[in-house]
């Protein structure tokens, strides 16, 4: 078995830093994270700058980055604004849409409501493909919204199939804010396997807010889905969401898929020195206990 770890540390950890991060420092943390063995680093957001200031820099940032055969460095992109933004550079080969399966957070993150989150997203994955480029989906909130309290499956499944429909390869399913335990992740890809979406086009995206996100994994790796997001050091959050934590830190989630023989590419101890070295930047240690432990022998 090969389980594809989905990076996002260098866009959904550093869009939540409340300094923003010189250009310099995010081109070594992806350089960094490639040598390790991460072959899909989401790099950077082409949303509204004045939103997520801390990724204004998105172009500058894509033009300098490091070509690596057999890494893909997909970015963030809510409407054709973005997708115009994102083709005037060179190599974007994969964008991600956003959407919420609330109606607060679809306002408070899109500025949109639930519907219309769709008509917004539709000629953006249209134009994508048309250029040949790889579209993912997430699909936020997927157990409880902090405003709305606990989201029922099925209302995730609708919107997720419906951004699945517009063209895309993939959907992220988010727990935003770090609620959900095994038993809601049954449940939610017994809603899914209803709406006719398979494992084959699912991943995971859990924050760890109280400690779940591993167990949330293994569950979801039980139920066949084989791609994981996590972000080196398990730095992270959502800005628009203030109740959401750091995502799984990618070294907890290598330490136990090295533990159960199941391949990733990716050097952990090589990982950990990363994340050591962007704490010292950020001037805080890094959440991930597999980090702490690793600290005393790196
Ligand atoms: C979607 C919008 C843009 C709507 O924002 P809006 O204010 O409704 O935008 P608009 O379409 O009304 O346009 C207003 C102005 O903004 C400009 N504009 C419009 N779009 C862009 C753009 N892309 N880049 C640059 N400029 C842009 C546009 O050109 C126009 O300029 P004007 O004509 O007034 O001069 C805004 O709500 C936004 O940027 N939201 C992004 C919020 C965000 O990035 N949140 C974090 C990512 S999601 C997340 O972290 C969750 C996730 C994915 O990790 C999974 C999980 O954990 O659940």
């Amino acid at each position: 078995m090969r389980v594809t770890i989905y990076e996002v540390g260098p866009r959904d950890g550093l869009q939540n830093e409340s300094a923003v991060v010189p250009v310099e420092v995010k081109r070594e943390f992806i350089g960094r994270l490639a040598e390790a063995g991460l072959t899909t680093i989401e790099a950077t957001s082409f949303v509204h700058p004045k939103w997520v200031p801390q990724l204004a820099d998105a172009g500058e940032l894509l033009e300098s980055l490091p070509r690596v055969p057999g890494v893909r460095y997909p970015v963030l992109v809510p409407n054709e604004r973005g997708l115009d933004r994102a083709t005037l550079q060179q190599g974007v080969t994969d964008i991600a849409i956003f959407g919420s399966a609330t109606e607060s957070f679809a306002q408070r993150n899109l500025n949109r409501t639930v519907e219309s989150q769709f008509e917004m997203f539709a000629p953006v994955v249209a134009r994508a493909l048309a250029h040949g480029m790889r579209v993912r989906a997430y699909v936020s909130m997927c157990f409880a919204d902090p405003w709305e309290g606990p989201v029922a499956p099925e209302q995730v499944a609708r919107v997720g199939r419906r951004l699945l429909d517009l063209g895309c390869c993939e959907l992220s399913l988010g727990d935003t804010i770090g609620v959900g335990t095994p038993r809601h992740v049954e449940a939610l890809l017994d809603a899914f396997a209803e709406a006719g979406v398979g494992p084959d086009r699912l991943a995971v995206h859990f924050h760890d807010t109280y400690g779940q996100a591993l167990a949330n994994t293994l569950t979801a790796l039980k139920r066949g889905i084989t791609v994981v997001d996590s972000s080196a050091g398990g730095i992270g959050g959502c800005p628009y969401a203030k109740s959401a934590t750091g995502n799984l830190a990618t070294e907890d989630l290598v330490w136990m898929l090295d533990g159960l023989g199941v391949e990733t590419g990716v050097d952990v101890r090589s990982l950990a020195a990363t994340s050591l070295w962007l704490a010292e930047i950020l001037g805080r240690p890094s959440p991930s206990r597999v980090v702490q432990a690793l600290a005393k022998e790196i």
